[in-house]
């Protein structure tokens, strides 16, 4: 059978953050039950940036099998896991530390390996192949979800906009020295490892994101690396947005519902269109009131 074309991304926008948050956490969770239910346990990579203020939700859940989780890092700087320019670090703040993971299944980079930075991308492609190798007998990883930002470039982990980085297909992990922003120095996931998972799933909020998030949801011809997060099937890839970082992108949002297979996917894209294809009809004959008439 030859391979699926990867599904149209599925693009969640809510009213204000609280509800992005609270909603972002009932989707994990439902996609850690899932995971158990289906291999046993729940590997999720996280990112750096305000994504971590956003998995506050997190905390508190009821029924988080959090001894089930192996959690990873999508790309790490060359700095101690002390230092706030640390994935880990910003992770290990706001959340965490506040859930009761297994600290043996949070796995951080080799700090003794920080004058190295080839080294340091080895000793951790190493963590996981021995993570996935068991039960895993595809070419790259599956994690099984993804947790992704968006940088101001269209950049995601530390895979940067015209970088060579972006061509690599062998390696899973590998570094970079010259990173445009923020620490130069890191090791990052590569990208045919956050093509093949089961979610990847993009957090965007405040409408600094706006412009960037249109270009990439409206023209991703363009190949900016968040656009090229399209995970082949099974995979799916997912769009949390608040109404002020989606306020410029054309992309018809779908309701917030969970979403399993291509086909759900597929459909889900579909009536969006089709619903924001009549709402722009409506606005042009002037159909679609905000208040009352008077006659
Ligand atoms: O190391 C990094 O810089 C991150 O991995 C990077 O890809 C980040 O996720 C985006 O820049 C979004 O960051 P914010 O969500 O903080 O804007």
């Amino acid at each position: 059978m030859p391979p699926q074309p990867p599904a149209p991304p599925v693009f969640y926008t809510f009213k204000s953050n609280d509800i992005l948050v609270d909603s972002l956490a009932n989707f994990v969770v439902k996609a850690q039950r899932d995971a158990v239910d289906k291999r046993g346990k729940f590997t999720i990579a996280l990112s750096r940036g305000s994504l971590a203020a956003n998995l506050r939700g997190l905390v508190g859940q009821e029924n988080v099998q959090w001894d089930k989780w192996e959690v990873f890092f999508c790309d790490e700087a060359a700095v101690p896991l002390s230092s706030e320019d640390s994935n880990y670090h910003s992770n290990y703040l706001s959340f965490l530390s506040t859930v009761p993971i297994p600290p043996s299944q949070i796995h951080t980079i080799d700090p003794s390996l920080l004058g190295d930075l080839e080294e340091l991308a080895d000793e951790y492609e190493k963590q996981l192949i021995g993570h996935f190798a068991a039960s895993n007998a595809a070419r790259y990883p599956t994690f099984d979800m993804i947790l992704l930002g968006m940088g101001p470039d269209g950049e995601t982990a530390s895979l940067f906009p015209g970088h060579e980085l972006l061509t690599e297909r062998d390696a899973w992990v590998s570094y970079i020295e010259d990173a445009p922003r923020g620490p130069k120095a890191r090791i990052t996931m590569t990208l045919p490892v956050l093509t093949h998972c089961y979610r990847a799933v993009f957090v965007v909020t405040g409408t600094e994101k706006a412009p960037m998030l249109h270009k990439i949801l409206d023209e991703p011809e363009a190949g900016l690396p968040c656009s090229r997060v399209r995970p082949a099937a099974p995979g799916l890839v997912f769009w949390f947005a608040d109404t002020e970082a989606a306020s410029e992108t054309a992309y018809p949002p779908t309701k917030f519902r969970w979403i399993d297979n291509q086909k759900e996917a597929e459909e889900a894209f579909e009536a969006a269109r089709k619903r924001k294809e009549r709402r722009v009809k409506e606005e042009e004959s002037g159909e679609e009131e905000s208040g009352p008439i008077r006659l």
